[in-house]
């Protein structure tokens, strides 16, 4: 979603790439520029399949890395996207002086963390809640992947996580401070205290035991057989919650049902499902993050994190290539050794990391390819969550009372409908942090809503252009109601986005916004982590373990970056233990 969003037919154009390159908060380094035009000059494989195949996995003792063969580069890691989920795999495996190369199919990199500017706007595209993105502790993630290649941003401390507008006027401020949202909840349910200090109790203990970890590759047991020597009373918490969820922790300890229906909205903004789906680790780690090491915006708008790592990777000597659009996975015999773009060119690597969701690992870049039994249980344990409706706008400043909060999350008359399409509404208002991202004067309202794609689907351009402006207005009107009275009348800057646009621009199959539990799902168990049935291919972002979150696909990428590590002989392994370890998740997966 950049300036070409509105207008499709130019984003296959050099005005729009230029523009895009153009942009004042986006330059790329001289080094970027340089790799660009060698590649496009250079239709040739990268290095041949043959050498590739050869040297495929090994431990530190026995690989040598390729440095060089017969003159040829030889990646290696592909990866394919530059979601944060792409870049932190990416540069994870940099700074460990692997040869990486990322391929974008759009002009600049984040995906769903990317920005967009106009107007003398600067829109995020996604979400603008961060969560590990403090300077305390092992789980600031985001914060630990700039580092990791010499970046550091500045960040704006959020006074108030969210704000929730609930049925019966229900009304809750998530502070910044622990003492103070527990002070806040009770004063709205003074008979469940207990209850309230007892389930959040339990969310702490999960993340004290997450925050005692270094956070690597579960699927590489080593290291895991590490952490439970050094770790084991944390290693056992965390094993204790991995097949639970939210819900059914929250009904051992409270009893009223409006109560648990705020625990249900407060799983639903981070997992777009209920708190009995929700996994208990993700609920634990995200509601208490927000107050160990708060919630943070970084100066300039989250687009700037994927920008960092983006520089950094290049820093550190790999590359990003961008409208670089990745058609097939090649295989030989059975591995993933390359990847064709739709221009023809081809690349090839040791490894291949897909930063597409799973859906669009398996279902399009492997196209004409058995689904492997692994990814069958995967898709029957885990639909497509739908997209979302975002409505991108410039507003007076005067619409807004004063210390209204950055955050909101509405639902208005009844519970029922939050998790309905269009049933509740996200605003995100980043000026209140950042006022630069806005011209004087003005403040940025992001609102979006669940919606799918077959809403959306089939319309002339005309009806669907018109959709697009009548369910806006619609939500508008809602927050107008709800919130701000002459917001219709204020906008200064409209941008509508649909599932399509999702689709479109992000890449993601469906335009959706991650994967969520066909049923009731045993926790995290049956999540996918990133190696996958196919050799040298490994998958990273919110379809691999844990989920959909900026800071859970930093972890993805981690995870995924050591254990590639480790199989190209980058960091210790061991293949007795592998094929244990490996196994044994596998066949945990199957219960789930
Ligand atoms: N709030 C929102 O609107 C919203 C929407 C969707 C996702 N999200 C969140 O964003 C995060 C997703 O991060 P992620 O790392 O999994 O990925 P991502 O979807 O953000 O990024 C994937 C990147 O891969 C690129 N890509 C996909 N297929 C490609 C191909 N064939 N060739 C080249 N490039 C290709 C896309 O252009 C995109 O830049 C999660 O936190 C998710 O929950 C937010
Ligand atoms: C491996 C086995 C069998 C046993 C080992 C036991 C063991 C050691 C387990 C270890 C587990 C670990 C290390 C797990 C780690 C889990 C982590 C780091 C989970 C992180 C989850 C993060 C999540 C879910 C973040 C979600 C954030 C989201 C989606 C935020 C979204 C925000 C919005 C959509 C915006 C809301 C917006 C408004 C405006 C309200």
């Amino acid at each position: 979603m950049n300036l070409c969003l509105q207008n499709p037919v130019k984003f296959d154009n050099h005005s729009c790439l230029f523009s895009a390159l153009k942009t004042s908060n986006f330059e790329l380094g001289s080094s970027q520029l340089r790799f660009h035009g060698r590649v496009s000059e250079n239709r040739k494989p990268m290095v041949s399949v043959r050498t590739v195949s050869s040297s495929v996995v090994g431990t530190v003792e026995e690989t040598k890395r390729d440095e060089k063969s017969g003159g040829e580069s030889v990646y290696d890691a592909i990866v394919i996207g530059s979601g944060i989920g792409g870049l932190v795999a990416a540069t994870q495996l940099a700074v460990k002086e692997a040869r990486v190369l990322v391929l974008e199919k759009y002009v600049i990199p984040g995906g769903s963390s990317g920005y967009y500017e106009r107007d003398g706007y600067t829109f995020d595209v996604g979400s603008s809640v961060m969560f590990g993105f403090s300077d305390k502790g092992n789980l600031n993630l985001i914060t630990q992947a700039l580092k990791a290649v010499g970046r550091k941003m500045e960040v704006i401390p959020d006074p108030t996580t969210v704000h929730f507008h609930l049925p019966n006027n229900l009304s809750v401020q998530i502070h910044r401070e622990y003492d103070d949202f527990v002070a806040e909840l009770t004063s709205k349910f003074p008979h469940e205290k207990e209850g309230i200090l007892g389930f959040y109790g339990d969310c702490w203990k999960i993340f004290n035991s997450l925050n005692s970890l270094e956070l690597k590759s579960l699927e590489e047991p080593l290291y895991l057989f590490g952490q439970f020597f050094q770790k084991p009373l944390e290693c056992l918490t965390l094993a204790y919650y991995l097949p639970q969820n939210a819900g059914a922790i929250a009904r051992k300890y409270i009893k009223d049902p409006q109560l648990l229906s705020f625990i249900d909205a407060e799983c639903f903004i981070v997992s777009t499902v209920n708190a009995l789906q929700t996994p208990m680790i993700n609920a634990g780690m995200v509601l208490c993050d927000r107050h160990y090491g708060g919630i943070n915006y970084p100066v300039g708008g989250v687009g700037g994190i994927a920008k960092s790592l983006a520089e950094g990777l290049v820093d550190k000597g790999s590359e990003i290539l961008y409208k670089a659009n990745v058609k097939n996975i090649i295989l030989n015999d059975g591995k993933a050794v390359g990847v064709r773009l739709s221009d023809g060119r081809e690349f090839f690597g040791k490894t291949i990391i897909s930063n597409a969701t799973r859906w669009d690992t398996f279902g399009k870049l492997l196209k004409g390819e058995k689904l492997p039994k692994e990814e069958e249980n995967f898709q029957k344990v885990y639909v497509k969550a739908p997209s979302f409706l975002s409505v991108h706008m410039g507003v007076k400043a005067e619409v807004l009372p004063p210390d209204t909060d950055c955050h909101h999350f509405v639902l208005e008359d009844d519970w029922k409908n939050l998790e309905e399409p269009y049933g509740s509404i996200f605003l995100s208002i980043p000026t209140i942090l950042d006022p630069s991202l806005a011209p004087n004067g003005r403040h940025i309202l992001h609102i979006f809503t669940t919606s799918s794609i077959e809403d959306w689907e089939g319309l002339p351009p005309k009806e669907y252009e018109a959709k697009k402006e009548r369910v806006a207005a619609e939500i508008i009107q809602r927050l107008e109601k709800k919130l701000f009275p002459g917001l219709s009348s204020s906008i200064t800057f409209k941008e509508v986005g649909t599932p399509k646009t999702h689709r479109r621009y992000l890449a993601r199959d469906k335009g959706t916004y991650g994967p969520m539990p066909r049923g009731t799902p045993k926790g995290l168990l049956g999540m996918p982590f990133n190696t996958t049935a196919i050799d040298g291919l490994y998958c990273v972002g919110d379809s691999c373990f844990p989920g959909q979150g900026v800071i859970a696909v930093a972890f993805s990428g981690v995870m995924c970056a050591h254990r590639v590590a480790a199989d190209i002989g980058l960091e210790k392994k061991s293949r007795v233990l592998d094929v244990g370890l490996l196994g044994l998740l596998g066949w945990l997966r199957t219960l789930a």
